[in-house]
């Protein structure tokens, strides 16, 4: 599943007539998303070079939103962060609707993600340094955005989900969205100061290109907001070093964090929180999980993965690296 609209050519060459970039010579479906229709493309310009790029349709965001993605890519791109920028048309607008959905062509970058199986420690230190890279570098970015799966979303939907879980498994969802809202009032009180910024939101291994062995690109941006950096950590922590049944490859979860440390220090209140951290992260993607759902009924991504990470989680805290 993962082209949900369909494009002809016809409608690729009415979208890019305001752009230069060239005559469409081949447009093809990416399997494997499952929030965005991305397309490999094919552009031959007058000089006939031929260049690849990227086509996403944005399935989940509304058009209001898409500026931030658009000034952020850009914004991080400038700083040296590898993400994907839109190309701006002749009039300087990136943003344009097809098949009325919000819709981008951008650079496509060389690689590939690593499977599951290829992720080491290195690799975990290498998306550690970046990902602090990325939050320090959107430190001043000018623009916000709350998050669509944030804390308004996971209370509301927790609530409905929960009905349809087993008693054991409401309660550690319920919990874990309780035990987040006490933080929230802790920071409230004055009692806990958390340092925030533009997150990327969804960091997983098949978020990160590698080529040759280096990184080429963060991409799928779009879960994007300002929240807690610590919470995007998690998030990338949970994934990338994760064993089966929610048990670390410790090696690898403690490269992530003393790469990310190197870059920016984590603060004692950031120490207080980290088991909660992990904890609100694998509750945000089961609930996701339990969500996105396949024409046929199944799941596209096992929510169960992150029941058990969350479990783990809470039964066995862990600490960052001094
Ligand atoms: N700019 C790009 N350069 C090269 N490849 C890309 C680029 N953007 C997307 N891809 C390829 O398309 C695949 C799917 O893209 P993406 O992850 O953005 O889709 P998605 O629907 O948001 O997926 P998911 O939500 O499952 O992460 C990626 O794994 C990658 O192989
Ligand atoms: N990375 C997400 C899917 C896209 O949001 C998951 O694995 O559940």
């Amino acid at each position: 599943m993962a082209v949900f609209t369909p494009v002809t050519i016809a409608e690729l060459e009415q979208f890019l007539a305001p752009f230069d970039l060239g005559k469409a010579v081949r447009l093809e479906g990416i399997a494997g998303g499952v929030e965005n229709t991305n397309f490999f493309v094919t552009l031959v310009d007058e000089q006939g070079q031929h260049t690849e790029y990227v086509l996403t349709l944005f399935e989940d965001v509304r058009e209001e939103e898409m500026p931030f993605f658009v000034e952020l890519t850009t914004w991080l791109a400038k700083a040296g962060i590898p993400v994907p920028a839109p190309y701006q048309d002749r009039n300087g607008i990136a943003l344009h609707v097809l098949n009325r959905r919000p819709a981008l062509i951008l650079p496509r970058f060389l690689g590939q993600h690593l499977q599951r199986g290829e992720l080491t420690a290195e690799f975990c230190a290498v998306i550690g340094g970046y990902l602090a890279r990325f939050h320090k570098a959107g430190a001043d970015f000018f623009m916000t955005r709350q998050a669509h799966r944030g804390v308004y979303w996971w209370r509301r939907e927790s609530a409905i989900r929960a009905r349809q879980l087993s008693a054991a498994d409401a309660e550690l969802m319920l919990q874990t969205v309780a035990a987040f809202d006490q933080l929230l009032e802790q920071e409230k009180r004055g009692e806990l100061s958390l340092p925030q910024g533009v997150i990327h939101g969804d960091l997983f291994h098949d978020n990160a290109l590698f080529h040759a062995g280096e990184m080429t690109a963060i991409i799928d941006i779009y879960n994007a907001s300002n929240t807690y950096w610590l919470y995007d950590l998690a998030i990338v922590a949970n994934d990338w070093c994760s064993a089966g049944g929610g048990h670390w490859h410790a090696d690898m979860l403690d490269a992530l964090l003393r790469a990310y440390a190197a870059e920016r220090p984590f603060t004692d209140d950031e120490r207080k929180v980290w088991p909660l951290m992990l904890q609100t992260a694998a509750m945000r993607f089961w609930l996701s999980r339990l969500e996105q759902i396949n024409p046929d009924g199944s799941y596209m991504k096992n929510p169960d993965d992150f029941r058990d990470i969350l479990r783990a989680r809470v039964e066995r805290p862990d600490q960052l690296p001094v």
